[in-house]
């Protein structure tokens, strides 16, 4: 159980999985929940999945958050950062960014100075519990002591109560944005695509869907129990001149590994012109 409260700047997408994933692990009840947004539809869906308090201004959901996620679009950043510099409570605050790109220095910067600032890079499947992010402390956040937990403890908690969670060197950061980050959409498609394969040769769409995301989410689990190389398990499908090499031959092909490896890397790099101050 998590004791303080937790609030969102931003309750769109990423916030609304996080909050629905902390919930539904039992870490926090609603009414520790609180969001804001300048987008009234948000902030409504926000509430009605996650019953969460809307606050009507940054300075009030500062007030009363202990732990405040700023899970606003890079570009909205800076002027979240403005707001909340000029509410006195926040130096005490843990304030946690999501935003892709936007790095430490930025957010210290915003805010006026070093402070207990993380920047952690989390995914949608955080809304099952099978999120996986990545967080980077600054200089600024507070060790342990006789009464409270650190603040790397606190972002741990709170990041595996909903998934898995590495600590990075902050140079890490993007490469996360364009691996974990942005990861299920590329697998996503993924899915869709082995679902149309399955209905191009015959198979009803809904079978097909069920099919091939359980193959998918089956392969993942046997890359994590069983910590065998991808490469060894995809050998042991693979009987010779059997159907699994045509289709591999196929995949390769179509170049699927390096699109995929291209897509991490435009990702990661859009990361970074994220993070860049606008011109
Ligand atoms: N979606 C994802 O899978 C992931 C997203 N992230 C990061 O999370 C952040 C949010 O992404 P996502 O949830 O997809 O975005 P959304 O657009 O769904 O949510 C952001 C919300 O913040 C609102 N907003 C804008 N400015 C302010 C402000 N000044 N005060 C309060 N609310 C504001 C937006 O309103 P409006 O739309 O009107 O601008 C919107 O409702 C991004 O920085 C993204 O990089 C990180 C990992 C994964
Ligand atoms: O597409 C984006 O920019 C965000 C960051 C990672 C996932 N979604």
């Amino acid at each position: 159980m998590f004791s303080g409260k937790i609030g969102f700047i931003g309750s769109g997408q990423m916030a609304t999985a996080l909050a629905s994933g902390m919930l539904s692990a039992g870490l926090i009840q609603k009414d520790q929940l609180l969001a804001c947004d300048v987008s009234s539809v948000s902030a409504e869906k926000f509430a009605a999945v996650t019953g969460g308090q809307i606050c009507p201004s940054i300075a009030m959901l500062t007030e009363k958050a202990d732990v405040i996620f700023l899970s606003v679009k890079p570009q909205s950043m800076a002027g979240v950062l403005q707001t909340l510099s000029q509410v006195s409570t926040s130096r005490e605050k843990l304030i946690i960014s999501i935003a892709a790109g936007i790095t430490l220095a930025t957010l210290e910067a915003g805010l006026g100075g070093p402070g207990r600032i993380v920047r952690v890079m989390p995914n949608t499947p955080a809304l099952v519990g099978a999120g996986a992010s990545a967080f980077a402390l600054s200089q600024g956040t507070q060790a342990a002591s006789a009464n409270r937990p650190s603040d790397s403890q606190i972002v741990r908690q709170l990041l595996e109560t909903v998934g898995v969670a590495e600590e990075v060197p902050e140079s890490l950061m993007d490469a996360v944005t364009g691996l974990s980050g942005s990861g299920p959409a590329y697998v996503y498609q993924i899915i869709e695509a082995l679902s149309d394969g399955g209905v191009r040769v015959g198979l009803p769409r809904a079978t097909a869907t069920r099919l091939a995301a359980q193959t998918v989410l089956g392969a993942a689990q046997m890359v994590l129990s069983t910590k065998e190389h991808p490469g060894a398990l995809k050998d042991a499908v693979t009987s010779p001149g059997g159907t699994t090499i045509a289709g591999l031959h196929a995949l390769e092909s179509g170049g699927l590994r390096a699109a995929l490896m291209t897509a991490v890397v435009a990702a990661t790099q859009r990361a970074k012109e994220l993070g860049q101050p606008p011109r």
